[in-house]
């Protein structure tokens, strides 16, 4: 600004009469900007870090927010005010603020911002994660909780999580006996495990049987996640809203949109060609959704937008999520060679002389739980969760927060508080085998599902589908890296974006276990 102020200055100078007082009307016009954008918030607001005129704070996000923000924190305290342009932005940064606005608080913060990205990609909101908060956001949660994640139907789908455990196995172990190399890209492995189980249980086939039509398909909740980190800088500077057309965001999102609605509207309508007659254990998520649609019998009727609307949730929702936390956990465990040794025996001292493991195996392994648990306490898959939204002014901790103020929480900084953990940057599961802290929405220091109303529905479905595979892979295998690398040699960088992935695939070498 100073220099800014002495280029004015020089420039005044040399001006004609006319110039100078336009150059003086300028001036004063910055210098009244720069006063508004650095004077402190009110006292009944949050503690703010300065901010610049137009985009407010956001410059101070960077490549990764959820570690910026955590800086910010520091300074600012756990309860904090940006601005994303014009847009105020509540930073929840402790357990006791999380437990604020999401439970005492909560009905208050259940609404989601209006992102053009929810917009353009979950079908102008009619999906469960963005929809507002009201009554069509509840009849869609609750026919996913009911006829997808609810303990009984997530038990149900135990035969399709088994078989494509054991194919997983069974390719791994086909490729480790047959070639000289026996290095394998885990992060593609776990994505294509998670996109199996979810596309059985939602379509009711793989989309990865060699078809060529449906080789697409397996990138696009990466794609999804990945286009999803990037800001529509309209979204909270509406007159820069053409820079997303210049910047060509606009067309990557209307690219994806529509190779995914094509890909949902040809899965929708064979299910409405098939002939074949199914029972109820053999009903996928769009066969309930159709029956819903022609029993007529909901509150809200839903149309065909809102089945795929609800489908692409479901594929988008779980699986990057339950991808990344697989590649993260095999990950601690290779740099950790203490936790995978005991995390073995475990898994065989369980699994016995027996071929295949199963999920009756898997009630029994505590530690496994506890390797999961602390895994997603260092490594949320979303870091900063989804956005909430603010639906009327609120006090939080003596704070005034205004309707329509935009609310992130920073799931990964509470999972390492010191206040609420021993030694919170370093791997230790066993310290979930001496407390009862669990991630279900309950204990505000472990939230990488969230909490409250808003909260995931998929965490049982996860936990299975997480716990299926990695006691499978430990089972059958010991792991190590490529070239004789060290574990603690293994680079942990994360990936720029909404879900936050190792920035390289995991790749290892895999040593068939004979017990
Ligand atoms: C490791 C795996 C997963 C993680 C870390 C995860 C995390 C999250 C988080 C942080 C939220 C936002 C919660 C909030 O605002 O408080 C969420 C919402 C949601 N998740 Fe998950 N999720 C996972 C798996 C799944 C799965 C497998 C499904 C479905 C099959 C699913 C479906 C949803 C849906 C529908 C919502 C929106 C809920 C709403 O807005 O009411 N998630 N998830």
């Amino acid at each position: 600004m100073v220099v800014l102020m002495k280029l004015i200055t020089k420039t005044l100078c040399l001006l004609h009469p006319f110039s100078f007082k336009y150059f003086l009307l300028v001036a004063i016009f910055l210098i009244l900007i720069y006063k508004w954008s650095f004077t402190s918030t009110p006292n009944s607001s949050p503690p703010s870090p300065r901010k610049l005129p137009v985009i407010g704070n956001l410059h101070q996000l960077g490549l990764y927010p959820h570690r910026s923000l955590r800086a910010l924190a520091q300074r600012h305290g756990s309860l904090m005010m940006l601005h994303f342009g014009s847009m105020p932005v509540l930073v929840v940064s402790s357990a006791e603020a999380a437990s604020e606005v999401m439970k005492t608080h909560d009905i208050t913060f259940s609404d989601r911002p209006k992102i053009t990205f929810f917009k353009k990609l979950l079908y102008d909101f009619k999906d469960v994660a963005s929809a507002p908060y009201g009554e069509y956001w509840r009849q869609v949660k609750s026919i996913c909780v009911l006829h997808l994640l609810s303990s009984k139907k997530v038990r149900s789908f135990r035969a399709v999580r088994e078989e494509e455990a054991k194919s997983m196995i069974n390719n791994i172990m086909k490729q480790s006996k047959s070639t000289t190399s026996s290095v394998f890209n885990l992060s593609d492995i776990f994505l294509t495990v998670t996109n199996d189980v979810i596309c059985r249980i939602t379509v009711g086939t793989k989309y990865n049987d060699g078809r060529e039509d449906r080789k697409m398909f397996k990138g696009l909740s990466v794609e999804f996640a990945e286009i999803m980190s990037h800001i529509n800088i309209g979204d909270y500077v509406p007159w820069l809203s053409w820079f997303s057309r210049l910047n060509g965001l606009d067309a990557k999102q209307d690219d994806l949109a529509k190779r995914y609605d094509d890909f949902l509207e040809t899965a929708v309508q064979e299910h409405m060609d098939g002939d074949h007659v199914k029972n109820e254990d053999e009903k996928d998520l769009v066969d309930v959704l159709l029956s819903l649609q022609k029993a007529n019998v909901l509150a809200i009727p839903i149309d065909l937008v809102c089945i795929k609307a609800i489908t692409l949730d479901v594929f988008t929702a779980g699986t990057d999520t339950i991808s990344t936390a697989l590649e993260w956990t095999m990950s601690e465990l290779l740099r950790h060679p203490r936790v995978m040794k005991k995390l073995q025996n475990e898994v065989r001292g369980i699994v016995g002389n027996k071929t295949d493991l199963t999920e009756d195996d898997l009630v029994g392994m505590h530690y496994l739980k506890a390797v999961i648990k602390e895994t997603l306490r260092l490594h949320p898959p979303l870091p900063l969760l989804l956005p909430r939204m603010s639906s009327q002014d609120v006090k939080i901790s003596g704070y005034d927060i205004k309707a329509n103020t935009q609310v992130i929480v920073n799931a990964w900084q509470i999972g390492r508080d010191p206040k609420s953990y021993n030694n919170p940057e370093e791997y230790e599961p066993e310290r979930f085998l001496s407390n009862d802290i669990d991630y279900k929405g309950t204990d505000y220091e472990l939230i990488p599902f969230g909490a409250g109303r808003r909260g995931c529905p998929g965490i049982q479905f996860a936990a299975a589908v997480k716990e299926i595979v990695l006691a499978s892979l430990v089972h059958k295998f010991d792991w190590a890296l490529p070239g004789g690398a060290r574990g603690e040699d293994l680079d942990m960088t994360e990936s720029p974006g909404g879900t936050v992935h190792k920035k390289y695939p995991l790749k290892v070498v895999a040593i068939p276990y004979s017990c």
